[in-house]
């Protein structure tokens, strides 16, 4: 139900994060946050918090509003009957009857409500309403980052669950908070403080009788972790006591037909079971008395209103950048994992393979054989790749496999340059074709001398100093392995030379330098192309 106006006079729910349905992205209300933390009476003083969360519907916020009756009593000084008259409808956070979810995004209260404690300090206490996680619109991500953010920012959580706790309740839990202490820039031992477990409907009373003794032995029983159990159980059961540093458990029985079920039900205490209301007394108190009252703490420092602001703001933007993993559906993480192993065991094939054709210790292949074999071998761990069972269907798998294929060229190509690397020849390249182009620039400085075109001679002089530099450089370089950058850039013009060395093309080169430089070598014909000649062909390899 909506506040009334007599309670928006007192107080009023605050969206403190907003919810994008289409984007599936948050955003902070810095304002209001600002204007809710850093009022002046409250700004400086410890701050206790406390969120609920969990599954949609199932009476977060119906909870909630019996949490603001208690506060509002207390602030009043009436300690007895905070659970207010038998026809008063309940109002504060909005909460309603039916199927669709209602709360969206993260409210709080509009009013810190502060509490003497026992030992004389003064604390402010913030109520918290959460999104209910698992609704038809929200992303795992999105229920991951709700969950996460409240979980972080509170110094009590109560998860709301019903009936029972199920298996995928605690994995759920395990990778909310493991979401959010990812999110948490320094790691501590236990990064969240109090975690209760809040079962609704309890019907197994003669089991576990109703309220906080019950719950501790029911959740003793399902939080324990056995050494003859699965490793996965195991570790879920770990990770939630590695996480908080109080874990407790209250059984809440059924709240009667009336409360679920009638669509004109307003929140009265007349149609509420006696069991339920019972137990509502005991429970409110334990999370919100001030001798129970638990003081948000970072890193064992408390935390005042003032720094809950910076840290909500800092939180905020780690869940709205980009570096954080994307949690997942079970399926399709699942799904992931299994076409992921199925890539790695198809590359290890080839890897394995191909070392067997042209690894290290291998000699040199022919580039024709070697692409011949890659050919084969990709066909092969495709197949393979194929033929592994995997989750997620076909489309997913083709975006895998075009993966893998991509992969498997990337190797191939690797392995073309660990083969030529052997090729005696191709490592002597360099040097060779410096040789060559000083001894040819040798033969020509002496010829053009003898007919007396000194600058065609001088030019060939020049070059020939050039190449004879470039040789005791390649040669200190590979030597020392200094100047790598300088020693690539001599092998790519040696490259590039060796791939002009048709006579005919060096001919060519040589009379267009001349007949630039020199204007009486305009009279000599340029050497006509060859067609169809096939060392004009680039060579693949
Ligand atoms: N069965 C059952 N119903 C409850 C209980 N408490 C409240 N309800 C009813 O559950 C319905 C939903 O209550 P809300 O408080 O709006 O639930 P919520 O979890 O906040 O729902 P969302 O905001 O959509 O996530 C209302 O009709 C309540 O009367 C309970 O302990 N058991
Ligand atoms: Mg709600």
């Amino acid at each position: 139900m909506s506040p009334s106006d007599t309670d928006s006079e007192l107080g009023r729910p605050v969206q403190l994060v907003v919810a994008d349905e289409d984007e599936h992205s948050f955003s902070l209300q810095e304002e209001a946050l600002e204007r809710l933390l850093l009022r002046e009476a409250v700004q400086d003083m410890s701050v206790v918090v406390v969120s609920v969360a969990g599954a949609f519907r199932k009476g977060k916020s119906f909870l909630l509003d019996f949490m603001l009756r208690y506060m509002y009593s207390h602030k009043q000084g009436d300690c007895d009957s905070w659970l207010g008259g038998e026809d008063e409808p309940l109002t504060g956070f909005t909460w309603r009857g039916g199927c669709e979810r209602e709360t969206t995004g993260i409210l709080a209260w509009s009013e810190l409500f502060v509490v003497d404690k026992p030992d004389g300090s003064q604390v402010a206490v913030l109520l918290m309403d959460t999104q209910g996680a698992f609704d038809s619109q929200s992303t795992i991500k999105d229920c991951a980052t709700l969950f996460a953010l409240s979980t972080m920012t509170s110094s009590v959580m109560v998860y709301n669950l019903s009936q029972n706790v199920q298996e995928d309740d605690l994995q759920h839990l395990q990778l909310f908070t493991e979401y959010g202490r990812l999110a948490m820039e320094e790691v501590y031992e236990k990064p969240f403080q109090s975690l209760m477990f809040l079962i609704r409907d309890w019907s197994y009373p003669y089991e576990h009788p109703y309220g906080l003794e019950g719950g501790r032995s029911f959740l003793e029983k399902r939080l324990q972790v056995k050494q003859n159990q699965h490793e996965e159980l195991q570790n879920v059961r770990k990770h939630i006591h590695s996480c908080f540093s109080n874990i407790g458990c209250f059984l809440l029985p059924h709240p009667g037909l009336r409360v679920a079920t009638n669509p004109h039900f307003d929140g009265r205490l007349r149609d509420i079971d006696e069991d339920f209301k019972a137990e509502l007394v005991n429970l409110v108190p334990l999370l919100l008395s001030p001798e129970n009252l638990v003081e948000k703490e970072i890193g064992g420092e408390k935390v005042t209103c003032r720094d809950l602001l910076l840290y909500f703001k800092a939180y905020m933007k780690i869940y709205q950048g980009e570096e954080l993993p994307h949690p997942k559906s079970m399926l399709q993480a699942t799904a992931e994992a299994n076409n992921l192993a199925a890539v790695a065991g198809a590359k290890e094939i080839y890897n394995r393979s191909m070392e067997q054709i042209c690894g290290g210790e291998r000699p040199y292949l022919s580039p024709s054989e070697l692409e011949r074999h890659h050919g084969d071998l990709r066909e092969v761990c495709v197949r393979h790749f194929r033929a592994v069972k995997k989750m997620g269907g076909e489309e997913f798998c083709r975006r895998y496999q075009t993966q893998l294929e991509a992969e498997l060229d990337d190797m191939y190509s690797a392995f073309c340059k660990h083969n030529d690397g052997k090729n005696l020849f191709h490592a002597a390249r360099t040097p060779a074709t410096l040789f060559v182009l000083m001894a040819a620039m040798y033969v020509v400085s002496m010829v053009t001398g003898f007919l007396g075109v000194s600058s065609v001679a001088a030019l060939c002089n020049m070059v020939m100093g050039a190449a004879l530099m470039a040789l005791c450089v390649w040669a200190y370089v590979k030597y020392s392995g200094e100047f790598r950058d300088v020693g690539a850039a001599i092998d790519k013009v040696a490259d590039f030379l060796w791939e002009q060395r048709t006579p005919g093309k060096m001919l060519s080169k040589l009379v267009e330098v001349a007949r630039s430089r020199v204007p009486l070598m305009n009279l000599i014909p340029l050497p006509r192309p060859r067609l169809n000649t096939n060392n004009n062909v680039k060579k693949k390899n």
